[in-house]
């Protein structure tokens, strides 16, 4: 398993079952994607901004919804195993990716598993393992959220930091470890971690500190 970060903006997926799973799936996607949720019968569960479309999956009605949603993904999570064989197969067909929530082990999730996320946007963390055991998954991740605190913070003023510096004509090498000392200084992270706002003077005085030790060029912010 090799984890890739999709963009799902401007794209449709298909769920198949409207059940606690298919609706923690349909969240998930329609985050950024147009989802679309079938089922006969919905929990009673947070479905994001997901359509439900109160409707049996039979070959038929997947294929209409295939064709008419040219979906990436299709998430067959339905307690049904010959349903959520259909789905597969009508995904398959329809060059569709397929993720399949009631099989793990070698492959047998299809093509793509959904991995436990920490996010702090526009920072991302997965956890994957492979499809052998999602309670370990929901575990780690839990471990890792509080290390991922602030990292979003730290992702965009880390980006503003290298346009500065090179609109300033600081020359790479001196950019990349302006950048990498940023990254690492436990006083940024701290004021980042402390700090209500973005901008925050205490997080711009620890990274002009920071700077000021690597950069020997001119500059200013
Ligand atoms: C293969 C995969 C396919 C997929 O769905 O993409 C899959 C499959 C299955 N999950 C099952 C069970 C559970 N799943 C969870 C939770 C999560 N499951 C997620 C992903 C994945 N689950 C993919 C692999 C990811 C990887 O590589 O690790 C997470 C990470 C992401 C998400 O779904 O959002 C989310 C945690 C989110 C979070 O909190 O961060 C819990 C924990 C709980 O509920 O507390 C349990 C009960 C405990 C247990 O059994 O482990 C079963 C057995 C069903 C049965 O026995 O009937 C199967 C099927 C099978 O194993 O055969
Ligand atoms: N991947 C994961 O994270 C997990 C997967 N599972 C597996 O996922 C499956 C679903 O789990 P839950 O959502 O808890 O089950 P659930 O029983 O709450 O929901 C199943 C849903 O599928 C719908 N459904 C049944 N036949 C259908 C059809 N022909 N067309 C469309 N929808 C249909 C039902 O109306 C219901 O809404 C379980 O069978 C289990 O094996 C369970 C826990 C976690």
């Amino acid at each position: 398993m090799i984890p890739l970060a999709f963009d799902f903006a401007g794209e449709s997926v298909l769920v198949v079952g409207g059940g606690s799973v298919g609706a923690r799936k349909a969240r998930r996607f329609a985050r950024e994607a147009r989802v679309v949720v079938l089922s006969p019968a919905f929990a009673d569960a947070d479905f994001g901004d997901a359509e439900r479309v109160r409707s049996r999956a039979d070959r038929e009605t997947l294929d209409a919804w295939l064709a008419r949603l040219d979906p990436v993904l299709v998430v067959a999570a339905t307690d049904d195993t010959e349903t959520n064989e259909m789905a597969v197969a009508a995904a398959r067909d329809a060059g569709a990716l397929v993720n399949r929530a009631d099989h793990a082990g070698e492959r047998a999730f299809d093509d793509v598993a959904v991995p436990a996320t920490v996010r702090d946007d526009p920072v991302t963390v997965a956890v994957s393992t492979g499809g052998t055991s999602p309670a370990l998954a929901k575990h780690l991740r839990e471990q890792i959220e509080a290390s991922v605190a602030g990292a979003g913070a730290m992702a965009s003023l880390t980006a503003d930091l290298r346009a500065d510096l090179k609109a300033a004509g600081v020359p790479p090498g001196e950019r990349r470890d302006a950048v990498r000392a940023v990254v690492r200084s436990e006083p940024v992270w701290k004021a980042l971690r402390s700090a209500d706002a973005k901008g925050n003077q205490a997080v711009d005085d620890a990274v002009r500190r920071v700077v000021a030790d690597v950069v020997d060029t001119e500059y200013t912010t």
